[in-house]
Formats: structure tokens, sequence, C-alpha cells
């Protein structure tokens, strides 16, 4: 590790931990030997410019570690008519990375809550997502992270959040099983406790229970 390894706070909802961020040198170096690993020349043309844009491109897909969801979701507002039913976002597009393979899951995020003390901006639950979905997940620990930060700021009535993903980890390699989804999802509050809540969620967002 050089000099210009410094430490960086790692902005998850829990207790911040600091991380040692290796530099961009030794990143590059890390790229350069992995294309070699998989059998190419670094040093070909083509390839020469490679390890600084894979660096540029994971600042963007990991980019959710220097975002903290609570300042995504702290503004709330409650001029909305005395609206107090459920709030659903729906369809909102995602992509991540496996934790096993660092290979992209993809899918939609179905998120919904029950207002208790003010609304957030619809756009922020979309928000949320990306600042999860772009750090190295599993599927059930983007789900739990989602409705954790949701309950943690808005403290609604209930929450419910539903993932559908394909894994390509499961798609261009190991099992190679194509168009196979996987579906998680969690209630807390009302949604947890009454099945007639569930069931106008599961409606809403168009899926059989
Ligand atoms: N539960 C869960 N499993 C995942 C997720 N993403 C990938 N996996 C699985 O993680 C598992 C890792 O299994 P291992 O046996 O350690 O690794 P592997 O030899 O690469 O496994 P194969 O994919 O079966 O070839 C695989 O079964 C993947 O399908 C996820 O989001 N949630
Ligand atoms: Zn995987």
């Amino acid at each position: 590790m050089d000099a210009s390894a410094k430490l960086q706070t790692v902005k998850t909802l829990e207790q911040p931990r600091q991380i040692v961020r290796p530099s961009q040198a030794e990143a590059e170096a890390a790229v350069r030997t992995l294309i070699a690993w998989a059998g190419d020349d670094p040093e070909r043309e083509g390839l020469l410019d490679t390890p600084r844009r894979v660096a540029k491109a994971y600042k963007e897909l990991y980019g959710g570690y220097g975002q903290n969801p609570r300042e995504v979701l702290e503004r709330t507002f409650k001029e909305v008519g005395g609206y107090d039913d459920i709030v659903l976002v729906r369809d909102i597009p995602f992509h991540s990375h496996c934790e096993h393979h660092m290979v992209p899951f993809v899918g939609k995020a179905h998120i919904a809550y029950l207002p208790h003390d003010g609304v957030v901006g619809l756009s922020k639950l979309a928000r949320v997502v990306e600042v999860f979905a772009r750090r190295l997940q599993t599927q059930e620990n983007l789900t739990a992270q989602i409705i954790d930060a949701i309950n943690e700021t808005l403290n609604p009535r209930g929450a419910a959040v539903m993932l559908e993903a394909e894994h390509m980890c499961m798609t261009m390699r190991g099992v190679h099983t194509h168009g196979v989804s996987t579906l998680t999802h969690r209630f807390t509050g009302v949604f947890a406790e009454d099945r007639n809540e569930q069931d106008r969620f599961y409606a809403l967002v168009g899926k059989r229970a």
C-alpha cells in the first residue's frame, strides 16, 4: 500500500467504520493483474487504458459506499391533504453486484409505506435503492437495508419492500440458468401484522402472494 492510501468512512446506517482505501495506482495495478489472469496482455494497445477506465467505472458502480441513506430520506413534509394511505413506488429499476462473484444482478424494487409523521419525496425512495445497490450485496441484504433505512428515518406505520432480480452469476456462469428471477420481500409494522395490508400491497404491485 503506498503513501497515498487513505482512510475512508463507509456510510451505512450502522456505526460507521473505517477501511483503508488503496490508491488509484494500486487499483489500476490490480486490474492489470486480473487481465493477465484472464489470459490477455495488459500492455497491448486496446487494453492500455482499461485499468484507468475500470477504476473510474468502479467509483460509479460502487458509489453507494460514500453516500448516507439517512441524508437522502431526512427531508419529509406534511402538506398532503391528510393523506395517510399506502404510498407505493413500484418498478424502480436497479443494478447491483453480488458480493460472492462481483457480477451484476439486475431488477426492480417495489417500496410501500403507510405514512405516520409525514411523507418523503417520491424520488428519494428510488435514491435510497441506489445508495444500497451501488455496494457489494446479496439480494436479501439489499432488501433488509432498504426497509431498515425507511423505518429508521420515516417512522411509518408500516413498510413493505419487494425486490425481483436476475443474477448474472446464475446465467453467465455457474449453473447457467436463464430467465430465473429471485423474489425477496420484507414487511414491517402494519404490513407485517395484517395479512389484508400485505394483500393490498401485492395487489398494487401486481403480484400474487
Ligand atoms: N442467497 C443469495 N445467494 C446468492 C446471491 N447472489 C449470489 N448467490 C449465490 O451465492 C452462492 C455462492 O456459492 P458458492 O458455492 O460459495 O460459490 P460457487 O462455487 O461460485 O457457486 P455456483 O454459483 O453454484 O457455481 C451461489 O449459490 C450463488 O447463486 C444473493 O443475492 N443471495
Ligand atoms: Zn453471485
